[in-house]
């Protein structure tokens, strides 16, 4: 844990489910490489919370305890004579000053994420923005995990040949340590087309009938499928397209298991009998336990073992060091359970503390003194109530949005140049990644906030009549700002099936819209029931993280079940799955999956974009002809060029630069970022005292 951070808040845990296969599973974000590594740079790659979070205690734990929980975990599965994997599904980087605040970015950190053992590692579609980030990937993490990094639908053109070449190793086959389990695994990004041009992306529904990976899922060589990837579990036509291709080749009787990533929720879907799918959260809040009671073995099936039922259990552990310490903890475990006398010890865990390790808390030091260096501690201002990024709807005067569209952007993003021109400016909800959380506001919370380097772009002398158009479109549908999903233009959105009205009824119409839909599992069971539990279907979609939007009566209803309780929980995720709340038939042991039972935090849906009207004379006599300046990020250029002209204005294939000058005596400037314009306007709004804390 690093110095300056709270200590976790003791809780009453919720015990971890052994099988004979165990999985830990990480979905952290890392930070940007702008630059290529040169000799200077750390061996590998980087991880951008590797800090843990400094504001929240539940979530304190540094990547120093994650090394020794990873390696006390490993201890119990082999003093048990079961098998422990840890996996890790990419995105590892922009969203923390540890390695965004250094130059090169990611510098000092890329030995700390590595430190970790991992059985499997791909890369998310964060790795892919910027021709740096994955050229840095493929030259230190690549070599540093061998064929335990592995990418399965990605090649890169290779920094040091300039061949196209695969990215990772395409799939890994080996056998586990204790119970010989033997194990193909892949590792697939969803069909991302954001990518920079050193990347392809080969569409996963492509490389399920290429050769090589049929080859690979037939014979007779394996006992379970493991696909890790870079894509949400549930609603992932990646990921059943694959289930699909082993199912043909395998039958229902082949153990399929899936961790995914990306829509940054805890879930757990049950795909069929034997195949399920994890995804473990963000940002280093939540480790993913997944057990598998038994696999069906050759060596099983000489002992019998192979007629019980296959059972899956998950587990949501929350990222701080009371958990990790709880469920490490050496005592009685399900299997034969043998406690080693301190001498037998490896010297690394053997210092009287029965979780720490020296090679975790050396790498807590490390961390420790990277943060120092970069003066991640450095305060600039005093935040006086959180202001949050989905707790509230985007409309709620605590929303970030609400402060950005209000005051931030109206008052900053303005140009010396353009004085006196009416100027509206946008900006995608994704470009703001965190919570600006009561209390201290410094190098590390920038980074935090919002990561990204896009830079600000105009079309000017846009007619005010397209503006209005432009600011109702998105105030009625949030914005066209969805690339995942294939749309990305408002030309279509702004079709007749799009309904008209202010924010909360699209809030309303995303509720509705979802309430329906079933995974698989669910609609099988639902056949039998009376419908009870369909209202809560809706959560699953990736709109709809955690929790739904519910009164505090429906709460109660779902939190009133027997549960040994801490007076006040801490706050946190209550996650809806495909286990909890029960569904009404459920063949898998039906249980609530986070290990800490939380007091819940809402999460609401958010627009894709924002728009804040600087100027602009909206409504008034003549504001139809008025010339108006378009601002926005240069990361949704594509986009706003496309709305613009949907929307009948002749527009430049390229937009300009939009020049900022923040008064921080460097003038007017291209490079501004919206980072620098958050730091800017908190510090002018909320100074620190004198002494320079808060
Ligand atoms: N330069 C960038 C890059 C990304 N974004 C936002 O991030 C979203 C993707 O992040 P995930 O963690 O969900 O993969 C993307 O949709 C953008 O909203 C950005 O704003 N600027």
């Amino acid at each position: 844990i690093q110095p300056s951070a709270p200590p976790a808040v003791p809780a009453n845990l919720r015990e971890l489910t052994w099988g004979k296969l165990n999985f830990l599973h990480t979905t952290c974000q890392r930070n940007d490489e702008t630059d290529l590594c040169t000799d200077g740079c750390m061996e590998q790659d980087t991880h951008g919370w590797h800090s843990g979070h400094l504001q929240e205690p539940q979530y304190s734990a540094d990547w120093g305890d994650y090394y020794s929980f990873t390696m006390r975990m490993r201890e119990l599965a082999d003093r048990q004579g079961v098998d422990l994997l840890v996996v890790d599904t990419g995105d590892r980087i922009e969203g923390s000053g540890l390695s965004d605040a250094s130059d090169p970015k990611g510098k000092y950190v890329r030995e700390i994420f590595s430190a970790v053992d991992m059985d499997v590692v791909t890369i998310g579609n964060h790795e892919l923005y910027k021709e740096a980030s994955s050229a840095n990937d493929y030259l230190f993490l690549r070599p540093h995990y061998a064929d335990h990094y592995v990418v399965s639908n990605v090649d890169i053109y290779s920094p040091l040949t300039n061949a196209l070449v695969p990215m990772g190793a395409r799939f890994r086959k080996f056998t586990t340590k204790n119970t010989k389990t033997r194990i193909t695994a892949f590792a697939f990004l969803f069909d991302f087309n954001l990518n920079a041009n050193n990347t392809v992306v080969h569409p996963v529904a492509n490389v399920v009938t290429e050769q090589w990976f049929l080859d690979a899922i037939l014979g007779d060589d394996t006992d379970l499928f493991l696909i890790i990837g870079h894509t949400p579990v549930r609603f992932s036509p990646e990921f059943l397209l694959i289930l699909e291709a082993i199912r043909k080749a395998h039958g229902a009787e082949m153990p399929v298991q899936f961790f995914g990533g990306h829509t940054h929720i805890r879930d757990f879907v049950v795909y069929d009998d034997l195949s399920t799918g994890l995804e473990s959260g963000r940002y280093c809040e939540t480790v993913g336990w997944l057990s598998i009671s038994h696999i069906p073995t050759a060596a099983a099936e000489d002992k019998g073992d192979n007629n019980t039922p296959v059972l899956f259990s998950r587990t949501y552990i929350d990222f701080n060091r009371f958990s990790f310490a709880h469920h490490s903890r050496p005592r009685s475990l399900p299997f034969s359970y043998q406690p080693r006398s301190p001498s037998t010890l490896s010297p690394d865990h053997d210092h009287g503390h029965h979780f720490d390790t020296r090679s975790g808390l050396h790498l807590s030091r490390t961390i420790t003194s990277h943060r120092h260096t970069l003066h991640l501690d450095r305060i600039y201002s005093c935040i006086p109530s959180s202001y949050y990024l989905s707790r509230v709807p985007a409309t709620s005067p605590t929303s970030i949005y609400s402060l950005l569209q209000t005051r931030i952007l109206p008052d900053l993003v303005r140009s010396p140049m353009r004085r006196g021109v009416p100027t509206v400016a946008l900006i995608n909800t994704g470009s703001i990644r965190f919570d600006l959380l009561k209390g201290r506001f410094g190098e590390d919370e920038r980074w935090n906030v919002s990561p990204f380097t896009s830079n600000w772009r105009v079309v000017e002398g846009v007619p005010g009549e397209i503006v209005e158009k432009l600011a109702s479109a998105v105030e009625r549908v949030g914005g066209p700002w969805v690339e995942e999903e294939g749309r990305g233009v408002l030309a279509r959105v702004l079709g007749p099936q799009i309904p008209l009205g202010p924010l909360e009824d699209y809030y309303e119409g995303l509720r509705r819209k979802h309430f329906g839909v079933q995974s698989k599992f669910k609609s099988k069971s639902k056949s039998k029931s009376n419908n009870h539990n369909n209202h809560n279907n809706y959560l699953h979609h990736p709109h709809f993280p955690q929790l739904p939007l519910k009164t505090p009566h429906q709460y109660h209803e779902i939190h009133s079940r027997p549960q040994t309780l801490t007076p006040i929980p801490p706050p946190g995720y209550i996650t809806h799955d495909d286990l909890y709340p029960c569904p009404p038939t459920a063949n898998q042991p039906c249980s609530p999956g986070d290990d800490t039972p939380h007091t819940p935090i809402l999460s609401y849906p958010l627009p894709h974009a924002i728009l804040a009207n600087h100027s602009f004379p909206s409504h008034s006599p003549g504001a139809s002809h008025t010339p108006v300046d378009v601002v926005f990020l240069d990361f949704i250029e594509s986009y706003v060029l496309a709305a613009l002209h949907a929307l009948g204005c002749t527009v430049p294939a390229v937009s300009k630069p939009y020049k900022i000058d923040l008064d921080d005596n460097k003038g007017a400037r291209e490079d501004v970022t919206l980072t620098d314009i958050i730091v800017e306007w908190v510090r002018r709004e909320w100074a620190p005292g004198p002494d320079g804390n808060c």
